[in-house]
C-alpha cells in the first residue's frame, strides 16, 4: 500500500478523499497548527495531522497539495528539499518568480519533483505538445457566477449584486492573474507553463450572472494548427470557486502514484 501525504483539508481535499484510489492510503494531513487537533479528531489514528513537514519522519510516496497558494510558500521547499513529489493545484503560486526559482532550487537539490496539475481545465497535454513545435498565441477566459467571485478582487472591480450580463472585468497577463485571484485562476498559471509563459498568455475574467457553471476557455494556435477547448465545470458544493474537475485531478496524479499505466 503507497502512503499519502496531503496538504489542506477543505473543500477540494475532503473531494479527493472521498474518492482515493485503494491503493493509496492517508498517512499524513498537513494543516494550519490551530487546526491540528480537530482534524485529528475527525480523522482518527490511522492518520498523523501535522502542521510542519519537519515532522514526518518517514516519506511519502506522493505530497498532493489542496490548500493554496500560501500552504505552497509554507511547506512547498520544505516538501521538495526532501527528494519528494509534489503534486501542485494552487500552480499560481509559480507566478511569484522568487518562489518558483526557489521551488526549483529545491527540487534540484534534494531531488524532490513538481508536478503541476491540471486543475479545472482540460488540453494540458495538448497545449504543452503544441509549445514543442512553436506557439504563436495562448489566450484564456476563466467565467464564473457572482457567487463565485465573492471574496476576491472582483468585489472592487465590477457590482456583483448588479450586474445583469456577462461582464470582463478583468484583462491582463497569467501572472497578473494569478497573483490577484489566487483562489480562482490557478489554472491561468497552468495554461502559461504549459504554452507561452507567464507574461505572454492573455487572460479574460468574466462575471457571468445567468451561470452556475465555472467555464474555462483556452485558444492557442502555432505551428501545430489551432486549439480550442471549452469546459463547464461544476463547483464543488461546499466552496463555489472551485470546480469539481480541479479536485478530480488530483485524485488522478493519486492514480498515476499508484498504477504501472500511467495515463
Ligand atoms: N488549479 C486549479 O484548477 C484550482 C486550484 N485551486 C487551489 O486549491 C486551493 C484549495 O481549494 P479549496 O479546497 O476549494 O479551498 P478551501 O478554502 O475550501 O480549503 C483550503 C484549506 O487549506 C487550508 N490551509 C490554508 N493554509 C494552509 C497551510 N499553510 N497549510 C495547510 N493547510 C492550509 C485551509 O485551512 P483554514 O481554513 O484553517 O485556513 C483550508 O482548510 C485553492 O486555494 C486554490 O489555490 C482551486 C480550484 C481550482
Ligand atoms: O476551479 C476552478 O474553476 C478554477 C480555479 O478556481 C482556479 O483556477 O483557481
Amino acid at each position: 500500500m503507497k502512503q499519502l501525504m496531503m496538504i489542506g483539508f477543505g473543500a477540494m481535499a475532503r473531494e479527493v478523499l472521498a474518492l482515493l484510489p485503494a491503493e493509496l492510503s492517508l498517512k499524513w494531513l498537513l494543516v494550519p497548527a490551530a487546526r491540528v487537533a480537530e482534524a485529528q479528531a475527525e480523522l482518527g489514528p490511522a492518520v498523523t495531522v501535522l502542521s510542519r513537514v519537519e515532522d514526518c519522519a518517514a516519506t511519502p510516496d506522493l505530497v498532493v497539495e489542496c490548500a493554496g497558494q500560501a500552504a505552497v510558500r509554507e511547506h512547498g521547499s520544505a516538501v521538495l528539499a526532501r527528494g519528494w513529489t509534489l503534486g501542485l493545484i494552487s500552480v499560481g503560486a509559480l507566478a511569484d518568480e522568487a518562489l518558483a526559482r526557489d521551488l526549483r532550487l529545491a527540487a534540484g537539490q534534494g531531488g524532490g519533483r513538481i508536478l503541476a496539475l491540471a486543475g479545472a481545465i482540460a488540453g494540458i497535454d495538448g497545449l504543452a505538445a503544441a509549445r514543442e513545435g512553436g506557439l504563436e498565441s495562448v489566450t484564456y477566459q476563466g467565467r464564473k457566477s457572482p457567487q463565485s467571485w465573492r471574496g476576491s478582487p472582483a468585489e472592487t472591480l465590477v457590482d456583483l449584486d448588479g450586474v445583469t450580463e456577462p461582464t470582463v472585468f478583468f484583462s491582463g497577463t497569467a501572472r497578473e492573474a494569478a497573483r490577484l485571484f489566487p483562489a480562482n485562476a490557478n489554472v491561468a498559471a497552468t495554461i502559461a507553463l504549459a504554452g507561452l509563459g507567464m507574461d505572454h498568455t492573455r487572460v479574460e475574467l468574466v462575471v457571468d450572472p445567468d451561470s452556475r457553471r465555472n467555464q474555462h476557455r483556452i485558444r492557442a494556435s502555432g505551428r501545430f494548427g489551432e486549439l480550442d477547448i471549452a469546459l463547464s465545470g461544476l463547483p464543488l458544493a461546499a466552496n463555489p470557486k472551485t470546480s469539481t474537475l480541479a479536485a478530480l485531478s488530483v485524485v488522478r496524479a493519486c492514480r498515476q502514484c499508484t498504477d504501472p499505466l500511467v495515463i
